[in-house]
């Protein structure tokens, strides 16, 4: 990998007095399960069989998402990280969709007299349901808790060194349990298409910056090796209604063609995700892995960033990268990749939701609007 600059060796979180972890939050036991999903699906239009079907992929594993407690070890992997070098700075934890919610959160963090927090979202890329929505999400909590204190949100983090060098350690290891000439198939959310188009400033950010990832991943994994391979970037977890297109194709489908090409294995990595959640554990190492088993394709799936320590690192530099840009510093921003660095403050009309205009920037508060299918 090119030699990236060092982050800067000075370890002062000023202005931020504490630090907040943001998810999407899951289910603990089976009586959570349809609350918690009436939570993710208010006013979205997804149909009621797609809802009785996700449930039971909930209770196939007894209930409970695994997502609550990776975000638990990772904020204890955090507190490792920051105690190792004297960064004395609080973490909080608050999720979207179930305890601890978000609101909570903040109103804990106000009594406590924070003032000035930075949020690391556990979501990694450009488009409305992984970036704009929490930052709604962060909006109307705000709003909600009087003397709330200001939050910025980091940079997206998906071409930093430290989620790119994660998903290459892994997928190195998930190809050395496979024969020779295997394919990579690189996997995220699927997205309404019509989502994609306006993620990022510029549109398509989704879908690019995913492409930009796998590039630097393959690209990596070929100097290593010197082996080329077949890669594509393939999509899961498809939601909505049938009649609204949606990002393709869908993994399932994929591994169909792959058998049919005669591939003699694939490497599934989930460059989307950043633990192993129900998505990972139900949609790829469950029904993608049956699929792959009825076609007598051997496949491995690639772990994600989870607490690896490249990653529990990277978190930790840009906390500190953020604190000196706002101190009005030059902090280096490394990353990878055709994209440049993520940008600090989402623009105004960055990401917008789908049908619904009007919707909030990071610290404005949000605007009344009808919530509408997609
Ligand atoms: C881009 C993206 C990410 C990655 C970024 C990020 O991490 O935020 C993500 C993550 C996740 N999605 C999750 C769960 C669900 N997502 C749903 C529905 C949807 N996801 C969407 C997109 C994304 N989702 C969209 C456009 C919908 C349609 C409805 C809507 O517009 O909102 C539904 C409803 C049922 C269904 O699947 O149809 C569920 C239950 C969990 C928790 C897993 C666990 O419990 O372990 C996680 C981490
Ligand atoms: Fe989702």
């Amino acid at each position: 990998m090119p030699v990236e600059p060092t982050p800067d060796p000075v370890f002062d979180p000023t202005p931020y007095d504490a630090v907040l972890l943001l998810s999407f939050g899951g289910p603990e036991k089976p009586a959570d399960v349809l609350p918690f999903l009436q939570n993710v699906t208010r006013g979205r239009g997804i149909p009621d069989e797609r809802l009785v079907e996700v449930g039971e992929h909930y209770y196939s594993f007894g209930g409970r998402s695994p997502i609550n407690d990776q975000n638990r070890e990772l904020l204890s992997a955090l507190r490792e990280s920051f105690d190792e070098v004297g960064l004395d700075l609080p973490l909080y934890w608050g999720n979207r969709n179930w305890e601890p919610y978000l609101t909570d959160t903040l109103r804990q963090m106000t009594a406590d007299g924070v003032r000035r927090a930075v949020v690391i979202v556990t979501s990694a890329y450009p488009s409305y349901s992984g970036c704009r929505q929490y930052r709604e999400n962060l909006a109307d909590a705000t709003a909600a808790v009087e003397g709330a204190p200001r939050i910025d949100k980091l940079r997206h983090y998906a071409n930093h060194p430290g989620f790119v060098g994660s998903f290459v350690e892994s997928t190195a290891e998930a190809l050395s349990k496979l024969p020779e000439g295997s394919a990579i198939a690189y996997v995220t959310h699927s997205i309404p298409n019509k989502m994609n188009e306006t993620s990022g400033p510029d549109g398509n950010g989704y879908v690019s910056w995913h492409q930009d990832v796998a590039a630097e991943i393959t690209a990596e994994l070929q100097r290593r090796t010197g082996v080329e391979r077949r890669t594509d970037l393939v999509y899961c977890s498809r939601s909505g209604p049938p009649q609204v297109p949606w990002l393709e194709p869908d993994v399932n489908d994929h591994l169909e063609a792959l058998a049919a090409d005669g591939v003699p294995g694939v490497a599934v990595v989930p460059i989307g995700f950043v633990s192993d959640h129900m998505e990972v554990i139900y949609d790829l190492d469950t029904e993608a892995l049956a699929t792959a088993e009825k076609l007598r394709l051997p496949m491995a799936r690639a772990a994600t960033p989870g607490t690896d320590p490249r990653f529990v690192t990277m978190l930790r530099d840009l906390v500190l990268e953020r604190a000196a840009a706002e101190r009005g510093e030059q902090p280096a921003r490394p990353c990878l990749g055709k994209l440049g660095p993520g940008w600090d403050d989402c623009r105004p009309d960055c990401c917008p939701a789908l049908r619904r205009p009007g919707a909030p920037t990071s610290n404005e508060p949000a605007a009344p609007a009808a919530k509408e299918s997609i």
